[in-house]
């Protein structure tokens, strides 16, 4: 079995003129969940598209289950499961009558697949309900139903849980979780928002302006999150100088007021204040923190970790 169920190397998107996806390299394991992070009009639903083969790459190479060629990459594309933009439905037909036309419009054989779709999503009981009277959280469940059909090996999901309320989101969360576990299916999905991905994603890719930022395990990011140490000093500049030259720490940023934040402060927080004192320098507040995951995607986006 491959390793990978989708990659990409240097994939690049051009709509006319306009760079919407940049040289993007990713690479999605089997079993995971890779959340893709962006603000709108980052490339989130362009790169989701190009997988799914809506639209074709102007540059750059893409794999999926290790197939690369235009031939192999058409006939892989039926193990994938695709909710891109809000799928459309009858209003009048119900849930099953919907499901249903999206069956046949795949070409997918027998009514088994309709059953699995159905109950993979809870649906089941509200398979006699017509689409006009469903919520915006059934309504999505009805496109991860659509999506499902066939029961995939990697689904593609766009948004998926924008515009869900609280617990709509730990529904859909749950659901998804559910079919990663026990189906084994591998899943990709996009956000604007960091946090609404963090509990289910093992690995994240930061994508700003067609570009991606950084590919990180969930594993790494939460270390890299854990602990800041907060320091005011009467010479930031000075007291930064020393953190790289004596500590070696080069992830730091420099606030106003002499303030700096340490990441990865990976020291005793006394050994913070004997490195300024040593050097005559006055600490005038010393304090261990936790960093938010926005907070860490939010210094990403603005350049790195070292700010003045
Ligand atoms: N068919 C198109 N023609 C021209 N430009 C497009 C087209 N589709 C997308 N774009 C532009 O490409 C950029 C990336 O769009 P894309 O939809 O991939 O972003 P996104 O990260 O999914 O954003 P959102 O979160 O708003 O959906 C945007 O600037 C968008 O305006």
């Amino acid at each position: 079995m491959e390793t990978y169920t989708a990659r990409s190397c240097e994939l690049t998107k051009y709509y006319h003129n306009f760079c919407a996806l940049d040289k993007v390299s990713i690479s999605i394991k089997r079993g995971e969940i890779y959340g893709l992070v962006g603000d709108n009009g980052a490339g989130k639903t362009t790169f989701l598209k190009l997988l799914s083969g809506q639209i074709f790459p102007t540059a750059g190479e893409l794999s999926l289950f290790g197939k690369h060629t235009q031939k192999d990459l058409q006939s892989a594309r039926s193990r994938i499961g695709v909710l891109i933009e809000e799928a459309g439905f009858y209003p009048t037909l119900t849930v099953e009558q919907n499901l249903e036309y999206y069956r046949l419009q795949k070409g997918i054989p027998g009514k088994q697949p309709l059953e699995e779709a159905l109950e993979m999503t809870g649906l089941s009981e509200f398979r006699k309900k017509s689409c006009r009277e469903l919520s915006f959280g059934m309504k999505q469940r009805l496109g991860l139903a659509v999506a499902l059909l066939g029961v995939p090996e990697f689904l593609l999901l766009d948004e998926p849980i924008n515009g869900l309320d609280p617990s709509g989101i730990l529904e859909m969360r749950n659901l998804l979780l559910k079919l990663n576990r026990e189906k084994n299916i591998t899943i990709l999905l996009s956000s604007h928002i960091l946090s609404e991905l963090e509990q289910i994603a093992t690995i994240f890719g930061f994508l700003q302006r067609g570009k991606l930022l950084e590919e990180i395990s969930a594993e790494a990011l939460y270390k890299k999150c854990a602990d800041y140490v907060e320091i005011q000093v009467s010479d930031a500049q000075v007291y930064a100088v020393l953190l790289e030259q004596k500590f070696g720490h080069t992830h730091y940023q420099i606030l106003p007021e002499g303030k700096i934040h340490i990441l990865q402060a990976d020291r005793p927080t006394e050994a913070y204040s004997a490195l300024a004192v040593d050097a005559h320098l006055a600490v005038h507040s010393l304090m261990r923190c936790h960093q938010s995951l926005e907070e860490y995607y939010m210094n990403l986006k603005n350049g790195g970790t070292k700010t003045c």
